[in-house]
């Protein structure tokens, strides 16, 4: 009887403790010093440069790999079809809950890659900007329905990575403003043929809509990797309800803020609003949308109470 030695994986993922992770990019240099960090980080993400190092420098190094690995597989297309197509960008999703730290993670991200020399131009979208505006929730019924895959124009979002991943010289985004809760008439973002683009939003690993016949693409097909950013929820309900808190004392206070009237709250009563708005909107979003679509990520970087990375699971599969 022969026994084969080789051990087949159970799963498709390398699931790594930060120590671990950590020690696979030992020669990569860290490009970015405590003043960069302090400038990226987020409202109420105590990230630091140790965070950086530990965690993204060993991220930005894979993706400097994948991307090249990547631009073989398109010169071997272009080789192929005997045409010699230009360079598109190289696209990364960057998906997790409402106050997790996407935004976070999609900046560090973005500066650590445009230190390589390969990818200088990284730029860097969030779906808000592609939600309806409020007038048209208002309209559908959606306003307590802000950030479910429904609240998007999904075929708008999927129109402007076709465009992107078509290598156009310009392409055009809506813009949203959290201060005004809303989508800024006349207000674009322009993305200019970058060398790398971070779409970052809840909802860039929804499946695809089974119900829409005219086009059955996710927004996930357009990326080259994924990242999903991961905590106990009990943990970002934390998080939501101190950002909140500290909101109130700086965007809150600014008379065109939507959440105005909850500038002048006791802390009691900012601590309910914000605990009704996550229990009654976020919480649920999380679960029934955004957690599902965690297993479709390339890389899962969960965070433990404190906000730094813990563990860190790559799909090689
Ligand atoms: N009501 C608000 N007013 C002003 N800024 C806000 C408000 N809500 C969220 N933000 C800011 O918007 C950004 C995106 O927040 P969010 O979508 O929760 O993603 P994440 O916390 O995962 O980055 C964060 O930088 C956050 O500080
Ligand atoms: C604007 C958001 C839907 C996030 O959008 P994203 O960029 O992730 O697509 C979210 O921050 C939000 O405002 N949610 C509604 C409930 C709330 O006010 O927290």
């Amino acid at each position: 009887m022969v026994v084969s030695s080789r051990i087949v994986p159970a799963t498709p993922y390398v699931d790594l403790d930060r120590a671990a992770w950590y020690r696979l990019s030992e020669s990569t240099p860290l490009p970015l010093t405590g003043d960069d960090v302090a400038r990226l980080r987020g409202l109420g993400d105590p990230i630091n440069l140790n965070e950086v190092d530990a965690v993204y420098r060993p991220l930005s190094r894979l993706l400097n790999l994948y991307v090249a690995a990547n631009e073989g597989l398109h010169r071997a297309t272009s080789t192929f079809l005997r045409e010699d197509s230009a360079r598109t960008p190289y696209v990364i999703g960057v998906a997790g809950s409402v106050a997790v730290g996407k935004s976070t993670t999609s900046r560090i991200l973005r500066e650590m890659m445009a230190r390589w020399p390969d990818t200088p131009r990284v730029e860097l979208i969030t779906t808000d900007g592609f939600l309806y505006p409020n007038a048209e929730l208002r309209r559908r019924g959606l306003m307590d329905r802000k950030g479910f895959p429904e609240s998007y124009d999904r075929r708008a979002l999927i129109r402007f990575l076709t465009k992107i991943k078509a290598g156009r010289a310009e392409v055009s985004a809506p813009v949203y403003d959290h201060l005004t809760y809303d989508i800024v008439p006349g207000r674009e973002a322009v993305v200019r043929h970058p060398d790398v683009l971070i779409v970052e939003g809840l909802n860039v690993l929804q499946p695809a809509r089974s119900t829409e016949a005219a086009s059955s693409l996710a927004v996930s097909d357009f990326f080259d990797f994924s990242i999903y950013v991961d905590a106990r929820t009990s943990d970002v309900r934390q998080w939501y309800v101190d950002r909140f808190l500290s909101l109130r004392k700086t965007a809150f206070a600014r008379p065109e803020s939507y959440f105005n009237r909850y500038a002048t709250l006791t802390d009691d009563d900012a601590v309910d609003i914000a605990e009704g708005i996550w229990d009654s909107i976020n919480a649920p979003n999380l679960v029934a949308n955004i957690q599902p679509t965690r297993s479709r990520a390339t890389l899962v970087l969960t965070k433990g109470r404190d906000h730094s990375v813990e563990r860190v699971r790559l799909r090689k599969l």
